[in-house]
């Protein structure tokens, strides 16, 4: 596993992301990681703090989707920067947002264990990456998902 987290490369000014912003003080700040590299799979961990709760013992269904969402968009830039055979970080900067987020809810997902985000880069275009991703608490695959990344447009950046 890579040490340098795919978001400890995003620029400084685009760093405030909720979900992985290292800017971002109130945010989950999630770190992913290539998992394999040359299969395109990627890995990320998250321990929820009681806040995160829905239902007493449960995780949060929103929270799991912005988990989801960010692994997936910054296993984007990673898998765009591999597909150009670029350095990720190195100017200009590929920037990915999120096209479409789809979330299945499998079995609940418990309080109190480190959950698993694992990526698969199952498509990369110029314009546009997709990731599949399921997300495990105690081996057990609670959530799986998909996230749809297309290249930031400028009205954003
Ligand atoms: C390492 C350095 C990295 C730095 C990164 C820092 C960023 C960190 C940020 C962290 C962020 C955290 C996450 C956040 O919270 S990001 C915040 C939430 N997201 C947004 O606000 C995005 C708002 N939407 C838009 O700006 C536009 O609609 C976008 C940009 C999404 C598309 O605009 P546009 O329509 O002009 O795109 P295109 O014509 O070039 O299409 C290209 C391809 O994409 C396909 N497509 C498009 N939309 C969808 C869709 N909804 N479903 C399925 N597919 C879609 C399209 O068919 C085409 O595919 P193909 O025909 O080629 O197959």
């Amino acid at each position: 596993m890579s040490k340098q987290a795919f978001q400890d490369y995003y620029p400084e000014e685009l760093s405030h992301c909720y979900g992985c912003g290292s800017n971002n003080a109130d945010g989950h700040q999630l770190k992913s990681y290539w998992l394999d590299e040359k299969q395109g799979e990627t890995i990320a961990r998250f321990t929820p703090k009681a806040y995160h709760t829905a239902i007493p013992g449960f995780v949060y269904g929103g929270l799991i989707a912005s988990l989801i969402d960010c692994h997936g968009t910054g296993s984007a830039a990673a898998a765009a920067y591999q597909a150009q055979g670029r350095v990720i970080g190195s100017a200009p900067a590929l920037r990915f947002v999120t096209g479409a987020l789809n979330v299945n809810f499998l079995a609940p997902t418990p309080m109190g264990v480190e959950l698993i985000l694992r990526g698969k880069i199952t498509e990369v275009k110029e314009r546009k990456v997709i990731v599949e991703i399921t997300l495990s608490a105690d081996d057990v695959v609670c959530v799986s998902g998909s996230v749809i990344a297309v290249k930031m447009p400028a009205t954003m950046g």
